[in-house]
């Protein structure tokens, strides 16, 4: 059984506004599978970046749990957040590079910052060691444990490891330049890049500290389709390669359908419904999952008159034959009034609205042929 590496169980956040409360999320229930990639997607002001920023704690739920590797989130000390945070990288529609530093060196910030502080820790650490081994020689237990003599020692040892760790932090950083595309371009600077390429940077950024989960919030919201694509793909590739769980915020159904594998659907504050891509996609249950998988083009499917159905194609058969089939076995013509499909490998994936002639014979003998075959379908009214 997969593990899951997310679980948000009844989660509810509440903002306390000047014109009184306001509820963004409510009872959000969730299970993020570990290397999954997860997909959000919803309307504008639907609650998807309010989740987003629940999930990794930025901020506090107003009710409900969420388990982070099987421990809740509510439990953790302020040092186990911070740590928990560096375990789920985050890119944004703006991706948010530092201007002044160039791609090196903003690769290198978050390695930077999870760093600071090596001295003080490295000075604590040593009071405690010397501590303990005070008792231990008081109680004549052996102590084998080496201490540097004074914390001069400490500071300069630190100090010393702290060049090693700066050239480590290079070479990582590097590493991630060569791995999103961008080798060679590390003193190049955010202004000297295209909306493509800055993603890129704040990808490589976000998987500095190695992180388990990636969080991206619109990453491609600003992007022209093509460079979409692009960063779909990397992502993908990251998540197969790395085997980083990611969890995808959209508006854009079209991003959830190239590389997601489960979708989750935001409305009105509320998990409308969730499950596999694909079984959402061939057959949503609810009227925003209608909405936003067929898009407005179904709407203008119901003029005229006839009986509508929506066939959903699943990836298992071709569109065409059975079209053709369905002419043939009924000896009468059928009306394609909307169509939203995609060939896969030859195989449609997808809906399709048809209409057929008023006639009881002729709609009996449709859905006969739709079950013989397997296909999923129902019937559509205005
Ligand atoms: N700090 C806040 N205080 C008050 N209301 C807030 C706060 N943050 C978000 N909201 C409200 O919560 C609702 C959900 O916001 P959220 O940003 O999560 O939506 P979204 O689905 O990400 O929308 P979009 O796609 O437009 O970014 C919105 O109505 C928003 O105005």
């Amino acid at each position: 059984m997969e593990e899951n590496i997310i679980s948000i169980q009844g989660l509810g956040k509440v903002f306390h506004t000047g014109s009184g409360d306001f509820t963004a999320l409510e009872d959000i229930h969730l299970e993020i599978k570990k290397g999954q990639i997860q997909g959000i997607i919803g309307l504008s002001g639907a609650g998807k970046s309010t989740l987003v920023r629940c999930i990794n704690y930025l901020e506090r739920p107003s009710s409900g749990q969420i388990f982070f590797r099987g421990k809740s989130l509510s439990t953790m000390k302020e040092k186990e957040i911070l740590a928990m945070r560096q375990n789920m990288g985050m890119i944004f529609q703006q991706f948010n590079l530092l201007e002044q530093r160039n791609l090196l060196r903003n690769v290198c910030f978050p390695l930077e910052i999870a760093d600071s502080g090596c001295i003080s820790r490295a000075l604590k650490e040593w009071k405690e060691k010397k501590k303990e081994n005070k008792e231990k020689r008081a109680k004549s237990e052996v102590n084998d444990s080496k201490l540097s003599s004074t914390p001069l020692g400490v500071i300069i040892k630190t100090v010393l490891q702290g060049k090693a760790r700066k050239k480590k932090r290079i070479e990582r950083a590097k590493e991630l330049l060569k791995l999103v595309g961008l080798e060679g371009r590390e003193k190049s600077y955010p202004s000297q890049l295209s909306g493509g390429q800055k993603q890129r940077v704040a990808i490589a950024r976000a998987l500095a500290t190695s992180p388990e989960v990636l969080l991206c919030d619109e990453a491609t919201s600003a992007l022209d389709p093509k460079t979409t694509e692009q960063i779909l793909a990397l992502l993908k590739e990251i998540n197969e390669k790395l085997g980083v769980t990611i969890i995808i915020i959209t508006h854009q159904m079209s991003v959830i359908e190239s590389v997601c594998d489960e979708v989750a659907i935001i409305d009105h504050s509320k998990i409308a419904e969730h499950g596999p891509v694909k079984e959402i996609f061939r057959s949503p249950k609810t009227e925003i999952g209608k909405r936003l998988i067929l898009g407005e083009g179904e709407k203008e499917a119901f003029f005229g008159g006839g009986r509508r159905f929506r066939i959903a194609f699943d990836g298992k058969n071709a569109h065409d034959p059975i079209l053709s089939e369905l002419i043939l076995a009924l000896h009468t013509p059928v009306n394609i009034l909307f169509a939203n499909t995609k060939e896969v490998d030859g195989m449609a994936v997808g809906q399709m609205v048809i209409e057929l002639p008023e006639n009881m014979e002729d709609i009996l003998r449709v859905t006969q042929f739709m079950k013989e075959r397997g296909i999923p379908f129902e019937e559509v009214h205005a």
